[in-house]
């Protein structure tokens, strides 16, 4: 069973606090986006006004990509979120980290340094070998306790998600309490159920929209975005070659064999896109399927209104619909429509939850809002949504781990 923070003695404990606030970084270093750093204010001043001494962990981006920066924007901002002083120490677990949280005093904050910018954080390990690292190692001798809170990563078996539980007592916070009782308990919401598969990450919705399917937990499985484009070829509709070379080059062909084989197996309750939106010299142009491939080759970067109106029929019969991905291309005014449309119906369903880092990003720039939970994970509710467990959700709840 998970503990949370309700069964930590917390007054006078020195706690590790592993956040996920990995968000998007401006072209100036600054934070392009807060919701993932809001998302942890409950637990973290639950923490602190509980006379906790707390020690942030995180992460920001991967090795070699533009938003692998240090923490320091993020403590201040985090400051500002908390209403109260928040250090940041440029090292992680090196002697002075150490010092630094060994010198904490109740209600003291203090971010370490961007967890990855240490080789071994970008690796997977079993958590008994993740406890061995030098982060853990090195960290966990100034530490009284952990507590889980990045829901958003713990699809990930890393050091700083996976080994503290081994060696400290560790407890899940706030958020991901939050998180694992909705996702966790999505066959006891109202039905009928439906899923929207949209976005970028396809192998991932086929892998969703399998196990639901299979499970019987899905009426029907919408299909938009990228996903939905490799359906409709999966289906023999010729996309043309914008859209099949995008496909390609994200390296999903194969997936269309997958789409087809669900297809075949299910395809009763997998609906598909009637028309896509299309940039025809600079402007949205919509497109039936019976009028593809369009004659320039233009890529489908949306789907179109009859299809929005056929998913908007099928919404309003639902009970309970679980959103993963955008449409199409939000980011560009012209082909925001769909997912405005879809999303703006999910609201009006009994239940609507929502999963995906891209997607909640989507959600607060189109200002929609009024869903009944939306998650902070992208991959992690995607992998939730299939009954897989989660490392760092495992390490939580294993035999392995230390209990107070
Ligand atoms: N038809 C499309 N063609 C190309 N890109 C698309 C299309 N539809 C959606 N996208 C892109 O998918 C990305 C988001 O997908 P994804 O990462 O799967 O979402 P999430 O993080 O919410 O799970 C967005 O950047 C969006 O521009
Ligand atoms: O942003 C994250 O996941 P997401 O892109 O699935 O929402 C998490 O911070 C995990 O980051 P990672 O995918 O670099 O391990």
């Amino acid at each position: 069973m998970i503990e949370t923070l309700d069964d930590l003695d917390v007054e006078g404990t020195t706690v590790g606090v592993r956040v996920d606030i990995n968000s998007p970084i401006g072209d100036d270093g600054s934070l392009a986006d807060d919701a993932r750093l809001q998302a942890h204010v409950d637990t973290l001043s639950e923490l602190l006004d509980r006379g906790g001494r707390v020690a942030v962990l995180a992460h920001q981006g991967r090795p070699g990509s533009d938003d692998f920066t240090g923490l320091e924007t993020h403590a201040s901002h985090l400051a500002d979120l908390l209403d109260r002083p928040v250090g940041y120490a440029d090292v992680t677990f090196s002697d002075a980290a150490c010092e630094l949280v060994e010198s904490l005093e109740n209600g003291d904050c203090v971010v370490l340094e961007n967890t990855r910018f240490y080789s071994e954080e970008y690796m997977e390990f079993e958590p008994e070998r993740a406890a061995e690292t030098h982060l853990v190692e090195g960290l966990s001798s100034v530490l009284d306790a952990y507590v889980n809170d990045a829901f958003a990563a713990a699809h990930r078996s890393q050091p700083s998600l996976v080994g503290f539980p081994m060696v400290l007592p560790s407890y899940a916070g706030r958020v991901m309490e939050s998180e694992l009782e909705v996702l966790g308990s999505i066959e006891e919401t109202p039905e009928p159920r439906v899923y929207v598969l949209g976005g970028a990450k396809v192998s991932d919705s086929i892998d969703v929209a399998w196990s639901v399917l299979e499970k019987d937990l899905a009426d029907h499985v919408l299909t938009a975005g990228v996903v939905g484009n490799v359906f409709l070829i999966a289906d023999g509709v010729d996309l043309g070659d914008e859209s099949s070379d995008f496909i390609y080059d994200e390296g999903y062909w194969d997936e269309i064999d997958r789409a087809r084989d669900l297809l075949d197996a299910y395809g009763e309750r997998i609906a598909l896109p009637r028309d896509v939106a299309i940039d025809r010299e600079g402007k949205r142009y919509e497109l039936g399927i019976n009028a593809l491939p369009p004659k320039n080759d233009e890529g489908a970067l949306d789907i179109g209104s009859s299809t929005l109106a056929y998913y908007e029929r099928i919404l309003s019969d639902a009970g309970t619909v679980i959103l993963n991905g955008p449409a199409g291309v939000f980011e560009d005014d012209r082909f925001e429509t769909g997912t405005r449309g879809l999303y703006e119906a999910a609201t009006d369903v009994d239940t609507s939850i929502v999963g995906g880092g891209d997607t909640a990003s989507a959600l607060r720039s189109l200002g929609i809002d009024g869903f009944s939970h939306v998650s902070t994970g992208g991959g992690a509710a995607l992998r939730m949504l299939t009954a897989e467990p989660l490392p760092a959700v495992s390490a939580l709840e294993g035999d392995e781990r230390v209990s107070e």
